[in-house]
């Protein structure tokens, strides 16, 4: 008996690898198929400079990013900004009020990854239809005059979408990766930063100094050519507050985050977001978090310059092949629903007025 395998013998340990690569439209065949229009581009020129003088405190209003976790169905999304936008005109005084419309989800294990990567939730990843139809969209809610906010989660989705969100986030996950850092450097929306998933604030912090500075990378250009990509830094990045290891909106925790923000030189401009760590999960636990930052805002709490909320047309969540499928409730995390979304923004914009008053 020999104790050395011959080459035949020797079986290849199983490791990952592409299974398949398929071409994709380029962002400028996305963009011919689906120009930006001239109203879309006014609402998104608007909002950027409206969210970034709210962030800097120039403008005494709150920046409100609220809609569902994920869009799974265009039409429910679209049913649900039509509503969104009549309530923002009622609360653009003490509200800006921009569409969460998120295409692209982080998973902490598995799941769906968004309708962007997988539109038909089969595993057959049709990332072409998902890029149309994230960017028809997107198209259609800000010609409505209402702003969208998203996640960047792929480095390459903002080539394609990037013209049509006034507001994004860098998420839990991906806060600390260089990445991502470099990617929001070179965006030309303010972006959010959220704290670490498991509750650290210094990766917001770190990763709003890093976007601020210049960077050069690789990545791709409008064609869908590999490029150096050379940015001029993003100085409109500022912390999330989303929890994670317990929440983190407390007045207490505001302070501790702009204390931080100020020894390390940054803008002491703090949103939170009422739902993930904050929340559990839960939305009626949301609308009571809302509440405790609205009663935080109306106490004079300057330093809050926005609120993130989950909220659809139907509260909670269902699973995604549940039978029956109820029209605009969530796939992903459970959201409020739309009346208790009235009631938590005509709650936010009464705290608004109260903290002009004091
Ligand atoms: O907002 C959405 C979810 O919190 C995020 O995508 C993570 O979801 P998961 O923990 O269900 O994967
Ligand atoms: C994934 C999200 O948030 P976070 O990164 O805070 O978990 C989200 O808002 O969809």
């Amino acid at each position: 008996m020999t104790l050395t395998a011959t080459a035949e013998e020797i079986t290849a340990p199983s490791v990952g690898g592409a299974v398949s690569t398929a071409p994709v439209l380029t962002p400028a065949q996305l963009a011919a198929q689906l120009p930006c229009s001239p109203t879309a581009a006014r609402t998104v020129r608007a909002a950027r400079v409206s969210s970034c003088q709210v962030l800097d405190g120039i403008d005494d209003r709150l920046l409100v990013v609220v809609g569902p976790c994920s869009v799974h169905d265009v039409d429910a999304a679209l049913t649900y900004a039509k509503a969104l936008r009549v309530l923002a005109d009622e609360l653009a005084g003490d509200l800006l009020i921009v569409m969460r419309a998120y295409f692209e989800k982080p998973r902490t294990a598995v799941g769906w990854p968004g309708l962007l990567t997988d539109p038909r939730r089969d595993g057959s990843f049709a990332v072409g239809d998902g890029l149309r139809a994230a960017r028809a969209l997107m198209l259609e809610i800000s010609e409505l005059g209402l702003p969208v906010g998203t996640e960047w989660l792929s480095p390459l989705t903002p080539d394609y979408l990037g013209d049509l969100v006034s507001w994004a986030a860098i998420g839990a996950r991906t806060a600390e990766s260089q990445v991502h850092r470099q990617l929001a450097s070179g965006l030309t929306m303010p972006v959010g930063m959220k704290n670490g998933s498991t509750g650290s604030i210094a990766v917001a912090a770190d990763a709003v100094r890093a976007a601020a500075a210049p960077h050069g990378y690789l990545g791709a250009d409008a064609a869908g050519s590999l490029a150096i990509v050379r940015t001029s830094g993003n100085p409109h990045c500022h912390v999330v507050l989303r929890g994670g290891g317990g929440p983190n909106y407390s007045a207490a925790d505001v302070l501790a985050t702009t204390e931080l923000l100020r020894a390390r030189g940054l803008p002491e401009r703090v949103v939170i977001d009422a739902s993930h760590g904050n929340s559990g999960k839960d939305e009626a636990r949301q609308a009571v978090v809302a509440g405790e930052i609205a009663t935080q805002i109306a106490d004079g709490g300057h330093a809050i310059r926005g609120i993130m909320l989950e909220s659809f047309l139907v509260p909670g969540r269902q699973d995604a092949d549940a039978r029956p499928h109820v029209f605009g409730r969530s796939i992903t995390d459970a959201c409020l629903g739309w009346d208790a979304t009235i009631d938590s923004l005509r709650d936010l914009a009464e705290a608004v007025r109260l903290r002009r008053r004091s």
